[in-house]
C-alpha cells in the first residue's frame, strides 16, 4: 500500500513557527551571533528535519521550541502561542541520557503519565504503555532496566516515552547519532512507522542527509553561522518508506541536491 500526503503545511493548532529568530552567545568576551533572521514553519502533523553545518545553531533552535532558550529577536510559536518556557505538552528526545536508569522499560514509558499535567488512571497507563511497547518492539523487556538494554533499545524507550504522553509536538535532537549504522537505519524505519500511525508535529535535528530525507515531509537546510534558512526542500516520496526507498532515483537525487546545498551554504559564509 502506498500512502501519499500533501507535503505542504497547514498552519493550525499544533504548527510550529520560527519567525525572524536571532540569537547570540557571549564567548570569551566576544559576541557570537549564532542565528540571524531565521524563519520557517512546521505544519500540523508534519515531520520536518533541520540540517546544517556543524555548530550552526540547530540545537539552539530546538531549545527555543522546547522553551529552554529564549531568542533575542523574533518569536517561536506553537499553535499560535508564543513559547515562553518548557511545557509538558512538548515531547523532547535527546541524543543521550533520555531515559531514567532507575526505572524499568515500562516505568520509563509510563513516567509522563504519572505527572500532574498528563496523569492517567492505572488502567489507562497500562494500556498506553502496552501500545508503545508493542509499537517499539520492546515486548518481553517491560521489566528490564536501561543498563541491560542496547543503545538502540534505550532510544526506543525514550521515543516511546515521548509519544506516550500524547504531546502536541515532538522535538528530537539527533536521537540516533550515537548508534551504529545498521541500528540507525532500523530506528529510522521504526520512527517512520510510528509517525505514520501517530501523525505528530515533529521537529527533527540531524547531521545525516539520508536520515532527513527518509523521515521527513520537508527538510530545512540552514546556512553556516549565523544560521538562517538556505532552502526548504519538499520530499515528495510516497509513504510508507521502506529500505528500498533509499535506493530509488528520487532519493538519490534528493540526497545529492541537499548535500550540494549544504556545501554551498558553508562555502558562502566562509567567503564572506
Ligand atoms: N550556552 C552557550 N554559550 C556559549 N556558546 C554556545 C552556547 N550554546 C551553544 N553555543 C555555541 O553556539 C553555536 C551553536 O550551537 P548549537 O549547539 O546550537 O549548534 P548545532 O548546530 O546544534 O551544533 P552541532 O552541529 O555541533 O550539533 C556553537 O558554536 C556553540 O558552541
Amino acid at each position: 500500500m502506498s500512502i501519499t500526503m500533501d507535503t505542504h503545511p497547514t498552519v493550525t493548532s499544533d504548527a510550529i513557527t520560527f519567525d525572524g529568530i536571532g540569537k547570540h552567545y557571549q564567548r570569551s568576551g566576544n559576541r557570537l551571533q549564532v542565528i540571524e533572521d531565521c524563519s520557517f514553519e512546521i505544519g500540523e502533523g508534519e515531520f520536518v528535519s533541520v540540517i546544517g553545518p556543524s555548530g550552526c545553531g540547530k540545537t539552539t533552535l530546538l531549545g527555543m521550541a522546547a522553551g529552554f532558550t529564549a531568542p533575542d529577536d523574533g518569536k517561536v510559536r506553537i499553535g499560535g502561542e508564543v513559547v515562553r518556557g518548557p511545557d509538558p505538552s512538548r515531547g523532547v528526545v535527546f541524543q543521550q541520557y533520555a531515559v531514567f536508569p532507575w526505572l524499568t522499560v515500562a516505568q520509563n514509558i509510563g513516567y509522563g503519565l504519572t505527572l500532574r499535567a498528563n496523569r492517567r488512571s492505572r488502567k489507562q497507563r497500562r494500556e498506553i504503555v502496552a501500545h508503545y511497547v508493542d509499537l517499539m518492539g520492546l515486548n518481553g523487556f517491560e521489566d528490564v532496566h536501561p543498563k541491560d538494554l542496547s543503545g538502540g533499545m534505550r532510544q526506543r524507550v525514550a521515543i516511546a516515552r515521548a509519544y506516550a504522553t500524547n504531546p502536541s509536538v515532538l522535538l528530537m535532537d539527533e536521537p540516533f547519532a550515537a548508534l551504529d549504522a545498521q541500528t540507525r537505519e532500523y530506528m529510522q524505519e521504526l520512527l517512520h512507522t510510528t509517525q505514520l500511525e501517530e501523525q505528530r508535529t515533529a521537529l527533527f535535528i540531524t547531521h545525516s542527509v539520508e536520515e532527513a530525507i527518509f523521515l521527513s515531509t520537508r527538510v530545512v537546510v540552514l546556512r553556516a553561522r549565523p544560521a538562517n534558512v538556505r532552502a526548504v526542500i519538499d520530499i515528495p516520496i510516497a509513504f510508507p518508506r521502506t529500505p528500498d526507498t533509499r535506493l530509488s532515483n528520487a532519493f538519490v537525487d534528493l540526497r545529492r541536491d541537499i548535500e550540494r546545498l549544504l556545501r554551498d551554504g558553508t562555502a558562502e559564509r566562509s567567503s564572506e
